[in-house]
């Protein structure tokens, strides 16, 4: 006999997120080592930290799809043993290297996102559809709509990722690098659309950014990772200092105050 399933969150505005003594790893190397972290409803959350040092795997571990020690809870709920389908409509991810499918119209992938929210095997509504083009105009994507995705430049294909994680009606949305192939004009088109959007809707976010002054400038708070542990969490211009980039990136770099936050120099 199944066990109960943990009711799902209720489907409306962002969800408090919170991480609790989460360990993971590959084999028996241990990468991350009780992480704590809490994400308030409508908030963003940037896990900074240098390359290797485990963004994408407690991203991947939060949303279920690594295992781990610890706990992550939802509005309260564990996320383990959550069903697959109330998952999904409450989390979504767009990931850093996702797999594209072959002979796949961008519009019929975009629509892919809505699965959770319809019956299985039923046909799209209109109501989808509609939200797919809302979705897919707003990132400057309708006129690829007809064309397979796998066609699309590297930032199209990035931004169609984006379209389809944002077209499941997320409470919380997970995305890791989501400006890593496109340019600033882009990059910035991108992260204003999801701020919009969690302020609009109080969506929670939670992203890995490489860009430490966009990471400044859109999240409200950052977490830096280092040797498998948060070593700074906080608002942008108390985590960026010239210190920390120095001891957890070995990097030169002076932190200045920008127009919107702090930006971070490189010093040759
Ligand atoms: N499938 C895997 N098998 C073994 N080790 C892995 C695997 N995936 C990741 N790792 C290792 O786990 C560590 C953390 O990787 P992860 O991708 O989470 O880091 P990251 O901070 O997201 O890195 P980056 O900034 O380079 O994207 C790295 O040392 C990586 O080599």
């Amino acid at each position: 006999m199944r066990g109960r399933q943990p009711a799902p969150p209720p489907a409306v505005g962002g969800a408090r997120v919170e991480v609790v003594g989460l360990t993971a790893g590959y084999g028996r190397t241990t990468v991350l080592e009780s992480v704590r972290l809490t994400v308030e409803p409508g908030g963003w959350l940037a896990v900074i930290g240098p390359n290797g040092s485990g963004k994408s795997t407690l991203l991947r571990s939060m949303l279920g799809f690594h295992p781990h020690e610890g706990l992550v809870r939802v509005d309260g709920v564990p996320t383990t043993g959550m069903a697959r389908k109330d998952r999904a409509r409450c989390l979504a991810y767009a990931p850093q290297t996702p797999v594209l499918p072959e002979g796949v119209t961008t519009g019929d992938y975009v629509t892919l996102g809505r699965t959770p929210h319809r019956p299985l095997l039923a046909a799209p509504r209109a109501v989808d559809r509609q939200i797919v083009a809302d979705v897919m105009d707003r990132l400057g994507l309708g006129p690829m709509a007809e064309r397979p995705l796998t066609t699309l430049s590297g930032g199209e294909q990035q931004r169609a990722v984006l379209a389809r994680a944002l077209a499941q009606q997320p409470r919380v949305l997970f995305l890791d690098e989501p400006t890593a192939a496109l340019d600033l004009g882009h990059a910035q088109q991108v992260l204003d659309l999801v701020d919009r959007l969690r302020r609009q809707d109080d969506l929670t976010v939670v992203s890995t950014l490489h860009d430490l002054t966009l990471a400044g400038q859109y999240a409200d708070r950052l977490a830096l990772l280092s040797g498998g542990r948060v070593v700074a969490e906080g608002a942008p211009d108390e985590v960026l200092t010239a210190a920390a980039l120095s001891t957890h990136y070995g990097a030169r770099a002076q932190v200045v105050q920008g127009p919107s936050g702090p930006a971070v120099l490189p010093v040759r």
